[in-house]
């Protein structure tokens, strides 16, 4: 099975490409990158895995061939148009971008009315049984503590909080019985005055080159639970995204989560 990593001179293109190029059933398709890049043309395993192994970089999806399915990391601008690629094609896409709006997520789910898709904001194993273990904490902690939600990433990283960190939110207020447009507060300055139980507050922080820290704080009087993941490889969601995209082959249209890949309940 041949795979096209759009935008795969990035952070977690390469990444991807080399964990594809190690996988047994996957091999690498080609990539692309910005119309004018000085890459257009080349091949990326010589670019990237130290080895030509005819897998050429182009401008656009169309001018690569016999592709049989797509892994996107890249902007939320770009995900509409790889959808459509997508479903044109009828291969099945593994979205891994965050930052998406509403209108994004849903383009996601309308594809999947025509392709297999599988989309997770964290394809690390780690974050989703993590987001097993929060529903449990919050369940049975939950009423008797003030919930936080704080993640860290690397200078770089253009969107915030993280997909992770609004995933972790959804799960942790559907827990609750709450609704998490109501419940949820972006950062905190001024006087705030005192803190309501019916909130999750998010705090965000960028800085240096760390791969993904995420830490769920169940504050309760006298004690606190603190649930944290930390990715130290970003080998470790390229390895989820190529499992993902191995598990969906021959899947009927619909979409999937890293929950179906990875077998969780
Ligand atoms: N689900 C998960 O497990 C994970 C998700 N992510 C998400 O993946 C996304 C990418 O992260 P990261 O790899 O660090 O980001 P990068 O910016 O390193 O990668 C994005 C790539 O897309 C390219 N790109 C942007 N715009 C265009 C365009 N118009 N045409 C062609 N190429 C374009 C960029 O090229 P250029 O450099 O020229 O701008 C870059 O190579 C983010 O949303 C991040 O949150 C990241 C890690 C794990
Ligand atoms: O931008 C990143 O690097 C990451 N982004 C994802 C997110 O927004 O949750 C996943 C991971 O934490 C790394």
């Amino acid at each position: 099975m041949a795979v096209a990593i759009p935008g795969i001179m990035g952070r977690m293109g390469k990444v991807l490409a080399q964990a594809i190029h190690e996988h047994d059933a996957l091999t690498l398709a080609g990539g692309t990158v910005r119309p004018g890049s000085e890459f257009v043309g080349q091949d990326a395993g010589a670019l990237i895995l130290g080895r030509r192994c005819d897998a050429p970089i182009a401008a656009s999806l169309s001018d690569l061939s016999s592709v049989s399915g797509l892994i996107d990391f890249t902007t939320p601008e770009l995900l509409q148009s790889h959808l459509d690629w997508c479903v044109s094609a009828h291969v099945p896409a593994v979205i891994g971008t965050t930052g998406l709006n509403a209108e994004q997520k849903a383009a996601i789910g309308a594809a999947a009315t025509q392709i297999a898709v599988v989309f997770a904001p964290n394809m690390s194993v780690g974050v989703n049984v993590m987001l097993q273990l929060l529903r449990v904490a919050a369940e049975l902690v939950g009423e008797h503590s003030d919930i936080e939600v704080i993640e860290a990433h690397h200078r770089h990283k253009k969107d915030a909080p993280s997909g992770t960190a609004v995933r972790i939110g959804e799960v942790l207020a559907d827990s609750m019985g709450w609704d998490l447009d109501d419940v949820a507060v972006y950062g905190r300055e001024g006087i705030t005055g005192e803190r309501p139980h019916r909130q999750i507050g998010f705090e965000t922080i960028r800085a240096g080159d760390v791969f993904g820290d995420h830490t769920v704080l169940f504050a309760a009087d006298g004690e606190r639970l603190e649930i944290t993941h930390k990715a130290s490889s970003r080998m470790t969601f390229a390895t989820g995204a190529v499992r993902a995209m191995a598990w969906v082959q021959g899947k009927p249209p619909g979409l999937y989560g890293m929950d179906d890949v990875i077998g969780l309940d």
